[in-house]
């Protein structure tokens, strides 16, 4: 692929200047999420969020699995180490801690933040942190091969990342949700399927791969104003009651029905033509 931006932890690349692949990459290690990773989740999607051409962000990860969740020692050293070895004082530990969950919650939120939509392809492992990632995107598609387990409890604490505010939200099924979190049994791809955690899933990681970038194309081919109009009233629709989700489209669709893309599309349409939008 075109333009690649390899970090510590994270790889960019455009498959097309509208399509941007961001890829966990710690393939040794299951894509487990350390310090390094956490923060360039943040930066890369900001970064994005900046670029006017892309249209979709594909989220993924190299190697055998998407993540195994958080970096069990890289944690010990640079959260719960650095914690212990700030001060003696509760009250101070506590307001440490508060700031780097702070910066943890905001990385797993950056795919949410996207004004565009942001397709999880998951294969392998997707553990803990990985369902508050993949939660925070816009669709979720796995291999036959995904496993998914919400894993806290075994580490334990209480999940505070994204898994207890999204994960039930995205899958509306209170009860197997609460199994799920008190028990950390790992489920997979037909299971995750059944409950709406994923759209669908393919035979192998290659084929996901493929079907993540066909749906890619197919969104990016749409008007990039619609997508951000979208995105926008169903993550506000989400969370308020659908007075205020019709309120609220009201008074954005005051802007975005005076874009040029309502034409441009329309015209489109009528003539069977592809249509083609400017950049952002
Ligand atoms: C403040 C709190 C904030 C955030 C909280 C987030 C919550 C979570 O994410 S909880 C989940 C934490 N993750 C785990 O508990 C998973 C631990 N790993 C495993 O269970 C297994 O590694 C596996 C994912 C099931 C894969 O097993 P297997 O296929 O047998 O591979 P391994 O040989 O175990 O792994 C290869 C290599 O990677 C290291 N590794 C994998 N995952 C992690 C991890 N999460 N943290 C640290 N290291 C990990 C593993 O130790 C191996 O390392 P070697 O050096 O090669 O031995």
């Amino acid at each position: 692929m075109e333009n690649t931006h390899t970090f510590e932890a994270i790889q960019l690349e455009f498959s097309q200047p509208e399509i941007a692949v961001v890829s966990l990459n710690r393939p040794k290690k299951h894509n487990a999420m350390n310090w390094a990773m956490f923060e360039e989740l943040t930066t890369v999607f900001d970064h994005i969020n900046s670029l006017r051409d892309v249209r979709v962000v594909i989220l993924k990860g190299n190697g055998k699995s998407f993540t195994s969740g958080l970096d069990i020692m890289d944690a010990n050293e640079k959260i719960f180490g650095k914690v212990d070895e700030h001060s003696e004082d509760v009250g101070r530990k506590a307001i440490l801690y508060h700031k780097i969950l702070k910066i943890l919650q905001d990385s797993m939120t950056s795919p949410e933040k996207c004004r565009m939509p942001v397709i999880a392809a998951i294969h392998g492992y997707c553990v803990g942190g990985g369902l508050d990632l993949s939660s925070a995107c816009d669709i979720r598609l796995a291999s036959k091969c995904a496993k998914f387990t919400i894993k806290e409890v075994d580490i334990g604490l209480a999940a505070d990342i994204g898994s207890l505010q999204r994960f039930p939200k995205v899958v509306g099924n209170d009860a197997w949700c609460r199994e799920l979190a008190y028990t950390s049994r790992i489920f997979g791809a037909e299971e995750a399927l059944e409950n709406g955690l994923i759209s669908h899933y393919y035979e192998d990681k290659e084929i996901l791969f493929d079907e993540a970038l066909r749906l890619a194309k197919l969104i990016a081919s749409k008007s990039p104003v619609a997508l951000v109009g979208y995105k926008e009233g169903l993550n506000f629709s989400r969370d308020h009651t659908i007075e205020d989700g019709l309120k609220h489209v009201r008074t954005v669709n005051t802007a975005l029905l005076q874009s040029e893309d309502n034409m441009i599309a329309a015209m489109a349409l009528l003539s069977k033509e592809v249509p083609k939008f400017s950049k952002l």
